[in-house]
């Protein structure tokens, strides 16, 4: 069966934010929402956006630009980023999954396109490295990782490493990709969203 759309994109909000007061999908930067900043990055590129996320922030989280609101697939709810990838591909049928996770507020439009100019159909993921560091969390995935997704959860191998040593991952290099490597500044904790707002906004 084809599947329904031939790109989607992702947005990874399951995440449980320990390291943050608050949720990283409600922070705040320059008047919108990281969440909404993220769907705002990738919804021209896909036929539609799939928003995983967990039950206590379903309720939080307007549904915007007609995504399609869903959940970690049991049993691998909040198994890490590997489950929310893994529970959009068998939810959503699609050919590739534009993955871009909610705590990347700096990711625009234009990047996203630029990720989206290096697919290639020989390779399973492509997966950018920026500063020397992979960015798994913004790529791209062909539906065909399902099967391996769905044994590394089974096998409770949760990092993203071992999932792209096993398909044909593509990493694209800084030159190939020519994204200002701002846009994936990644915002973990409370001293990097205060940095970020210090740069961004000119907060003290
Ligand atoms: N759907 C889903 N997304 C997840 C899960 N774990 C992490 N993510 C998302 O993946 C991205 C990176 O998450 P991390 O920073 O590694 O983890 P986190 O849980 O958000 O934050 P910490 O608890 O501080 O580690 C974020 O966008 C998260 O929302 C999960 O179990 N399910």
């Amino acid at each position: 069966m084809e599947p329904a759309f031939s790109r989607v994109g992702v947005v990874l909000a399951g995440g449980a934010s320990s390291r943050f007061s608050g949720e990283k999908a409600l922070a705040v930067l320059q008047h919108r929402l990281f969440y909404e900043r993220v769907l705002d990055a990738v919804t021209p590129h896909v036929d539609r956006v799939i928003v995983v996320s967990k039950p206590t922030l379903q309720m939080e989280l307007s549904n915007q630009r007609d995504a399609i609101m869903i959940e970690d697939q049991p049993p691998f709810s909040g198994k890490g980023p590997i489950a929310g990838i893994y529970s959009a591909m068998k939810q959503v049928p699609a050919e590739w999954y534009v993955v871009i996770a909610v705590d990347m507020p700096l990711m625009d439009q234009k990047a996203v396109g630029k990720l989206i100019e290096c697919v290639n159909d020989s390779f399973d993921a492509i997966v950018p490295v920026v500063n020397e560091r992979m960015q798994p969390l913004a790529a791209i995935y062909h539906a065909d990782c399902l099967a391996t997704l769905h044994q590394q959860l089974l096998n409770k191998q949760y990092r993203m490493i071992d999932f792209l040593d096993s398909v044909k991952t593509k990493y694209l290099t800084e030159e190939e990709l020519a994204i200002p490597t701002e846009a994936f500044q990644n915002i973990n904790d409370d001293s990097s969203y205060k940095q970020l707002l210090k740069e961004i906004e000119g907060d003290r």
